[in-house]
């Protein structure tokens, strides 16, 4: 994490009291949030070069209970921004509702997929079968206000509660009491890596087609370094989406072709970290670093 913040604008996606804002916050304690309203306009026009009018985007990548957030490794990929930070957040969603309504009168619960998704069996035993997804959190908490709606609930944060004025049903209401989301803090220029804390690097590369063992081969070149890798996660190649994995037959055979996304838990100034991706980068077609950054090792 980059330390204080100050004068930094950050762009997250949503309302204020939306989970990726308190992430923004974690990582920087003194900077300006800017709600925004849909990850592409934090990406494209607040912290693209040609109109920059914020520093850092935050964006959710991974949760321990839903997984990956693969629309957002897409996003990685599309724009060319560097990742400079990761931070976890314990991730603690409360049942919100209208003054006065009881968890009685809800048929519907409206929240963002992946916090529906991370409160499933909790909001079925509670009774509640209608959800309704919305792009953030906080944004179901102003709408559910706005429209004083009397069965429907909201799945937040106790601060989005305080903010839009709904009263907290039930806390804690993810499915496992340990709920950690990963973001990652976007920005134009990468950082200057460094080895006196600890590091990640993240990178992203595809492979040859019909050679056998490529990946083996691909993840040796850290393995053989003593470079532990914490991630990877596989993404379909829009743009090349088979790969021809034998041509023995008549028909070659084509299998769905892939590129992977992997978390080194190495800084790029560190020489073995270089000598394995130059390693890398001589049978892999495609390989880009999205960031080499310091990695948030505080308690959540
Ligand atoms: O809707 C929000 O409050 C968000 O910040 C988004 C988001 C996500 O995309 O995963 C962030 C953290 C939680 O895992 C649930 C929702």
């Amino acid at each position: 994490m980059e330390s204080g913040g100050e004068g930094l604008k950050v762009a997250y996606q949503g309302f204020p009291g939306a989970y990726s804002e308190s992430a923004a916050k974690k990582a920087y304690p003194h900077c300006q949030t800017v709600p925004c309203e849909h990850f592409d306009t934090a990406f494209q026009s607040k912290i693209a070069v040609e109109n920059c009018t914020v520093d850092r985007a935050v964006l959710p990548l991974e949760n321990t209970l839903g997984g990956s957030i693969h629309r957002n490794y897409d996003l990685l990929l599309r724009h060319k921004l560097h990742i400079v930070g990761d931070v976890r957040l314990a991730v603690r969603h409360c049942l919100l509702a209208n003054r006065g309504v009881k968890i009685g009168n809800l048929r519907s619960v409206m929240s963002h997929p992946q916090a529906l998704a991370q409160c499933e069996h909790t909001l079925t035993e509670l009774g509640i079968e209608q959800r309704q997804a919305v792009d953030d959190t906080a944004g179901a908490a102003k709408l559910v206000t706005e429209q004083m709606l009397q069965d429907t609930g909201v799945v937040a944060s106790s601060l989005a509660a305080e903010l839009y004025g709904l009263d907290i049903l039930a806390e804690n209401i993810q499915d496992e009491k340990e709920n950690v989301t990963r973001f990652m803090m976007l920005a134009r220029k990468p950082i200057v890596p460094q080895v006196d804390k600890p590091f990640k690097t993240s990178i992203v590369f595809s492979l040859e087609d019909w050679k056998p063992a490529q990946l083996l081969k691909a993840l040796a070149v850290f393995a053989l370094r003593d470079i532990d890798l914490t991630k990877i996660e596989s993404r379909p190649h829009k743009k090349r989406p088979f790969r021809v994995a034998d041509d023995t037959f008549s028909t070659p055979v084509k299998y769905f072709n892939y590129l992977f996304y992997v978390d080194l838990e190495a800084s790029m100034a560190d020489p073995k970290a270089l000598k394995a991706l130059g390693n890398l980068e001589e049978f892999a077609p495609f390989v880009r670093v999205l960031g080499s950054y310091p990695t948030d090792v505080s308690e959540v």
